[in-house]
């Protein structure tokens, strides 16, 4: 049974004004799907509607039930007087996380991202990257089944994305489904299982590398060259 089930007919932010169209797809356990596309394609739009976040949507996303989901958006939100460590206690308290396995493993998790020292310090001081850091976190302490990260890449450090991108690893080894937007496609080439490509608010291309190569007609093409085709080459065919 799939973790998600997506069946988008349109959404948009004001009532019958579409801004998506028939976005359908499903994410199974251990999956890392990326959702690509040119700026302004519907990307983010497609998220807040599986987040059930907009006014007007036709169609449906569904959990698998009883699945918990983390999300992890592109900019960060955090109360203004908590400290990291007070938002990661806030939340253990309201996931109602094992307190014994939860000081062992944000401790882990505060040492692996390099935020341990800064854990009582307040998160509105964070650089960009060090707030992205700490949304991760928050996240990862709770063992969400689903995650759905925006643009996780732009903003992290080198040493920083490789401890994001061994984190979903070691996640995906648990079963659990990711959906990340990202227009970091080299990154993306590597890491994702398929590709979702939104345009114009519609699904363009979808699978993985291979199978978009066939949808484009352009076989042994990297994942850059296929979107460029779809977000470009295709209106001048
Ligand atoms: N809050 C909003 N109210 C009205 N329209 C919006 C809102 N947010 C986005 N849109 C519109 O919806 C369309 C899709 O935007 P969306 O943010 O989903 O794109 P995206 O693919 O995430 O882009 P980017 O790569 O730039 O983040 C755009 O035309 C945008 O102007």
């Amino acid at each position: 049974m799939s973790l998600l089930t997506v069946d988008i007919k349109q959404a948009g932010y004001e009532k019958e004004k579409s801004v998506i169209q028939d976005i359908q797809f499903s994410l199974e356990k251990g999956e890392l799907i990326g959702l690509i596309g040119p700026n302004g394609a519907g990307k983010s739009t497609t998220i807040k509607t599986i987040l059930g976040l907009m006014g007007f949507v036709e169609g449906e996303a569904v959990f698998q039930q009883e699945e918990k989901y983390a999300y992890i958006p592109e900019r960060p939100i955090f109360y203004d007087e908590l400290t990291l460590w007070e938002h990661l206690d806030f939340v253990a308290a309201v996931e109602q996380l094992d307190q014994k396995e939860y000081q062992q493993h944000v401790v882990e998790l505060l040492h692996l991202f390099k935020l341990y020292d800064v854990a009582h310090q307040l998160p509105s001081t964070f650089s960009k990257g060090m707030q992205q850091k700490a949304m991760l976190i928050l996240a990862l302490i709770t063992k969400p089944s689903v995650y759905i990260i925006d643009e996780p890449f732009i903003g992290l450090d080198p040493s920083a994305v490789k401890m994001l991108l061994t984190s979903i690893e070691e996640e995906r080894k648990r079963g659990v489904g990711i959906i990340m937007s990202t227009h970091v496609l080299d990154t993306a080439e590597k890491v994702c299982d398929r590709f979702l490509l939104v345009n114009e608010g519609k699904l363009a291309a979808s699978g993985t590398l291979q199978e978009i190569q066939q949808q484009c007609g352009l076989e042994d093409a990297s994942l850059f060259d296929c979107f460029y085709h779809i977000s470009e080459g295709q209106n001048n065919d």
